[in-house]
């Protein structure tokens, strides 16, 4: 589980990107975070896995308070968190499976990652990522032969052959156009109802974000305004979250 409790964040400049912030994720739950651009959902999304320091409250993920973990447990922990962005983030002048062993390094010796040398077991669980994406085909075709989609399926599969527990998901499909960005939304909820993984978007698309995700959490200048099932969503809410009326089209990519 994944707990808030009164969690705020404060840059060094001084602005307050997370104020008061209180919510439990559950371990295998879909959650979209939505809300305006500078609202906090990319803020809120990196403190889970400490790329952002929470300045007050407190956080934790397991029961562990990820505020005090250090070295080998910070590490430790940060394995069992996956990370996709909008960019994709792929070495796109080698092959996929060999992006995809990039996430089994920090298991093996530095002389074996240092030459590429990977086991037949890290090689099975790359390619088994990629067939869960359904790219399995792609496995040896160079990364940057393949549409934006693909490549996200890549990036995805290198997260998930990273075995974890929980993947947050910044913008993932803010570059994609709308038949893409369904189907990469398929691949999230495929993994999160085959393999009990907690996945948490990102997502400007609200549309996608009521149809994919169960549950939403609405953030509007750094406080959770909506938090509850995607169904109940409606236009009322919206409203709250975006601070004035959505048109349809806008529901489409805000
Ligand atoms: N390193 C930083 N230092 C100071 N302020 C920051 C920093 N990072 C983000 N902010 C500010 O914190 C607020 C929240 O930013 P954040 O990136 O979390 O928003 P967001 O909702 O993810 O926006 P977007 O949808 O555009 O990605 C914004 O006003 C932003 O300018």
């Amino acid at each position: 589980m994944i707990k808030f409790e009164k969690v705020s964040k404060v840059y060094p400049n001084g602005y307050k990107a997370l104020n008061n912030v209180t919510l439990e994720i559950e371990q295998g739950e879909f959650v979209a975070i939505i809300g305006l651009s500078g609202a906090g959902k990319s803020t809120l999304l990196r403190t889970i896995n400490r790329m952002h320091d929470i300045t007050d409250g407190k956080l934790t993920v397991h029961d562990r308070e990820v505020n005090n973990l250090r070295g080998k447990e910070l590490r430790r922990f940060r394995r069992k968190i996956g990370m996709v962005f909008q960019s994709f983030n792929l070495v796109t002048r080698t092959t996929v499976i060999k992006n995809v062993l990039t996430s089994r390094v920090p298991d093996m010796p530095l002389w074996k990652a240092i030459i590429g040398l990977y086991s037949k077991a890290d090689k099975i669980i790359a390619l088994e990522a990629l067939d869960k994406v359904g790219i399995l085909d792609k496995a040896y075709i160079r990364a940057d032969q393949l549409s934006g989609g693909q490549q996200q399926r890549v990036a995805l599969a290198r997260t998930l052959a990273q075995k974890p527990e929980i993947i947050l998901a910044d913008e993932p499909v803010a570059a994609l156009d709308p038949v893409t960005a369904g189907q990469v939304m398929d691949d999230f909820k495929k993994i999160n109802k085959e393999m009990n993984i907690s996945v948490l978007i990102n997502i400007h698309h609200v549309d996608l974000a009521l149809k994919y995700c169960d549950r939403v959490i609405g953030i509007r200048a750094g406080e959770i305004v909506y938090d509850g099932p995607s169904k109940d969503v409606d236009h009322e809410i919206l409203k709250e979250i975006y601070g004035r009326e959505l048109a349809d089209n806008e529901v489409m990519g805000e």
